[in-house]
């Protein structure tokens, strides 16, 4: 249910996955009218938000876009998730699109702010047209940490959000949980160098869950295609 694709380098990856997604995208307004994507943060998907933000082929208007996981903090937090794909695919044609936060305000996503953030996705589209999951060099993705106090509930529960604090983790987080995730006509998997093949590479192999969460993906029944470059 792997498929698994290499690219020569990470301007190539970005803009063959930019690719992909954007034509998912036009197929869910084509049969649905509108389209929702759920992206991953950190280090890895600037140039893919970039490539993608750019395609004037996309109606960005019919577009609702929101976080696969966020941490908590401010957009204008360096940290913030929400403020790199502002920053990077937000702009140009992608600028109408609309953006759906996962933070809600204070320093903790306790009850209340949780809630506050699922009433807000209420509006989200369902299906997804695509989700696009990253991994950090510990296993986790999303906000599916090792060590996570909300872990188990995380993978099992319809979501659509759920708090989530880890050790490696930095700040509190709030995540989509997998059952949501799943729901998605793609699912894509981005990772990048050498150090995160050899992590799939693992999670590919036996082990818990709890080790490396991202192998609740990798063990779920459904395709997922990989996007890799040294
Ligand atoms: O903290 C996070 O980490 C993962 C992986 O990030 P990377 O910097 O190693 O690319 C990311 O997928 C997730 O969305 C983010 O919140």
């Amino acid at each position: 249910m792997l498929d698994r694709r290499s690219f020569a380098d990470r301007t190539t990856l970005a803009t063959q996955l930019a690719d992909a997604v954007a034509g998912h995208i036009n197929a869910a307004i084509a049969t649905r009218g509108e389209a929702a994507i759920a992206v991953s943060g950190g280090s890895t998907p600037a140039k893919f938000f970039s490539a993608l933000g750019k395609r004037k082929d996309v109606d960005w208007s019919k577009v609702v876009v929101t976080l696969v996981d966020e941490r908590w903090v401010d957009e204008l937090n360096e940290r913030s998730n929400a403020g790199l794909v502002n920053q990077k695919m937000l702009q140009g044609p992608a600028a109408s699109a609309r953006f759906l936060p996962l933070y809600s305000g204070g320093a903790e996503p306790d009850a209340t702010q949780i809630g506050r953030t699922a009433a807000g996705l209420e509006i989200l589209p369902r299906p997804f047209a695509a989700v696009v999951l990253g991994m950090g060099s510990d296993g986790h993705t999303a906000s599916f940490f090792p060590g996570g106090d909300t872990l188990a509930e995380a993978l099992s529960a319809s979501g659509p959000v759920i708090a989530i604090h880890a050790p490696g983790a930095g700040e509190p987080r709030v995540t989509f949980t997998l059952p949501r995730l799943l729901e998605t006509d793609a699912l894509f998997l981005h990772i990048e160098g050498e150090e995160k093949a050899a992590v799939l590479e693992k999670a590919l192999g036996d082990g818990p869950v709890e080790e490396m969460p991202v192998r609740a993906v990798l063990r779920a029944d459904r395709p997922m295609t990989v996007y890799w470059c040294p």
